[in-house]
């Protein structure tokens, strides 16, 4: 699903945020991406989701290589992506609905196919009957919800997660990985950077760590309890 081959990322001003990256996450498979902050974690999201460009090294995406493509292609590969983000960034004062059928609206989807996948995406995400509040009367359990919802819509083979959890309780933040859990049994890969150590040791899946750039480790953080 993602290949990394010696991948590195220099930002103007030559600060090197990943150097000589190399790993690859299987098509159908979870898995964590930690690291202190300014490790790199987001720019390897940002890199994989074509936001930024490697300065060097290989990169292939659902069996594309990315390494070198063009403008124009970058559009029709992010719909093969769903990004979801800590401050989730909905639109508070749109109702949920609408928030969730954002993607399909731009690409022009009929208003009776975009509420159909919507309360489709809804329902993967437990909100049902919610599509009608505004996001900012729902809690932050429930907006990050929307904003996953939003992101699969488009049932994107790959679902990015940048610190999802970041604005959550312990129990909420849990709640949020069963339902990332969920969409991995569906079939979706997903990645998942995070900062949250307690969080990783409580589930059991490979966690990619990363220190000022580098990819220093790559397996289980620690098995689950019971
Ligand atoms: N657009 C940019 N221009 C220049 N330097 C950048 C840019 N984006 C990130 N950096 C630098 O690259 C390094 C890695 O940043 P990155 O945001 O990828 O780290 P991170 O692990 O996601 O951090 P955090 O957990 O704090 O979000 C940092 O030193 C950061 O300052």
């Amino acid at each position: 699903m993602i290949l990394f081959e010696e991948v590195s990322k220099i930002y103007a001003g030559e600060h090197a945020a990943l150097k000589q990256v190399d790993f690859h996450l299987k098509q159908g498979e979870m898995a964590f991406l930690t690291g202190h902050s300014g490790s790199g974690k987001s720019t390897l999201l940002k890199l994989i989701s074509l936001m930024e460009r490697p300065t060097t090294g290989r990169m292939v995406l659902n069996g594309n290589d990315i390494s070198n493509i063009k403008g124009d292609d970058i559009p029709y590969l992010r719909r093969h992506i769903g990004m979801i983000f800590q401050d989730h960034r909905l639109l508070m004062h749109r109702s949920v609905l609408e928030n969730v059928g954002l993607p399909l609206l731009i690409e022009g989807y009929s208003r009776y196919e975009i509420k159909r996948r919507s309360l489709a995406a809804l329902e993967k995400v437990g909100l049902m009957g919610k599509e009608d509040f505004a996001p900012i009367n729902l809690s932050g359990g429930e907006q990050q919800r929307v904003g996953i919802a939003r992101a699969i819509i488009n049932q994107p083979p790959l679902l990015l997660a940048d610190e999802p959890t970041g604005n959550l309780d312990p129990k909420l933040s849990l709640e949020i990985l069963s339902l990332f859990e969920s969409l991995n049994e569906y079939g979706m890969s997903v990645l998942i950077a995070t900062h949250d150590l307690g969080l990783i040791a409580k589930m059991r899946y490979r966690t990619l760590t990363l220190k000022d750039g580098e990819m220093i480790n790559d397996g289980l953080m620690r098995e689950r309890n019971g």
